[in-house]
């Protein structure tokens, strides 16, 4: 027989990779490194955000149609609306040449998503799994606070568990001892992943693409255990999906399953709130402000960050702080024409655990003497 017909065919199905990493941790910093390189001709990016008001696909280098940004909640929570649809439409418009071929797709997730239902549903959903594959996990882990990190938020560790590759990010940061600790740890929460240490994002394609299909035999037993509970709830839903509404039942027939209980995949004490201020804030007012609140309440602030209009700027000033660390300042090209940011309003993001909003207002408003916009009715 001919070498060539003794070959395995070529799996034709369109790679998908799931970036993920815990908040901050520098996926969109990633990404948009990788949008620059020839591999991520063609590929469609979905994103998805923790937090009522998107910002990431703002500050995402890539503005055309293969920029999807999944905004349903938490893809996690909500993998078999948003991501299955976006996916299925993905490749319906490529079919219909509404969009040039699709060569890859990349996931950002949340930082507080679990990549179970997101690997689950790429390996489960007929539609999906018929047409993509799972090209791997790529976990980034911030070195500067992915040990603390790993500590405290069982979202980190599944993520680092579920993972073929590690990125250690903000390698430019970290002290060198505090670098091998996080390696050692991740060493044990996951032997088989290799690390790779970043800096600015920069990272080759190489690192991010070819993993193959997901492996759950090279990791660790609980990520089987994972993978089988979110398969049973792939197949749960399917069934829901698939029973005959009860108008449509013979009498007698077995009842209707109860309604799936929705899974508690984040913990209920973490929060997300958006400040937003109609009046153009003076840099160092709010930036003393911002200060004070990271100087605080650092320890309860999972992520901060925002669009600001600064009087005197015509640009929007892009602000981002982890935990008690607040980043340099970076401004868009321009104000986003799109609702909510057309109407050029500040709009700042927290996300907290056990941080109520009122202790957030009371330094913006009651120190600083900034009005906050009150919540709409
Ligand atoms: N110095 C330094 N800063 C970095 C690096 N990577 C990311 N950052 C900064 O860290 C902050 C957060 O980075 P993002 O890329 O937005 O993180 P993310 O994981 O997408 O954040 P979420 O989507 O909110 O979870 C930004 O201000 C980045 O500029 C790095 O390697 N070095």
């Amino acid at each position: 027989m001919a070498a060539e017909a003794a070959a395995a065919p070529a799996d034709r199905r369109i790679p998908v990779t799931i970036l993920t990493g815990f908040l901050g941790a520098g996926k969109t910093t990633l990404l948009n490194h990788l949008l620059r390189l020839p591999e991520m001709a063609g590929a469609a990016v979905l994103i998805n955000e923790f937090g009522e008001v998107a910002v990431d696909h703002h500050l995402v280098n890539k503005v055309d149609d293969t920029l999807v940004v999944l905004d349903s909640g938490c893809i996690c929570c909500s993998v078999q609306g948003d991501l299955v649809r976006a996916l299925k439409d993905l490749f319906m418009r490529a079919l219909r040449k509404e969009l040039p071929p699709l060569s890859r797709i990349l996931i950002e997730t949340t930082g507080l998503a679990d990549p179970a239902p997101v690997v689950s549903t790429l390996m489960e959903e007929p539609f999906i799994a018929e047409r993509y594959r799972c090209d791997g996990v790529i976990t980034a882990v911030d070195a500067t606070h992915g040990l603390g990190q790993l500590g405290e938020h069982r979202e980190a560790v599944r993520q680092a568990a579920m993972a073929d590759r590690l990125l250690l990010t903000k390698c430019d940061l970290a002290e060198a001892g505090a670098l091998d600790a996080l390696a050692q740890k991740l060493g044990e929460l996951n032997p088989s992943a290799e690390q790779i240490r970043v800096q600015g994002g920069e990272v080759a394609a190489a690192a991010m693409f070819g993993c193959g299909l997901y492996d759950v035999g090279a990791k660790r037993a609980e990520v089987a255990a994972w993978l089988g509970e979110e398969k049973a709830r792939v197949l749960e839903a399917r069934a829901a999906r698939l029973k005959p509404p009860l108008s449509w039942r013979k009498p007698g027939s077995a009842a209707a399953p109860a309604p799936a209980v929705p899974v508690a995949r984040h913990d209920e004490n973490v929060r997300s709130y958006v400040f937003t201020f109609s009046a153009p804030l003076s840099w160092f007012g709010f930036s003393d402000a911002l200060g004070l609140i990271l100087q605080v309440h650092g320890d309860r602030i999972l992520r901060v960050k925002g669009l600001m209009n600064i009087a005197g700027d015509p640009l929007p000033r892009v602000v981002q702080c982890v935990q008690h660390v607040a980043y340099p300042p970076a401004s868009l090209p321009a104000w986003p024409d799109e609702p909510p940011y057309d109407d050029r309003r500040s709009r700042l993001v927290f996300i907290v655990r056990d941080l109520p909003r009122s202790e957030l207002e009371s330094i913006f408003f009651g120190i600083a003497g900034i009005p906050v916009d009150p919540l709409p009715a």
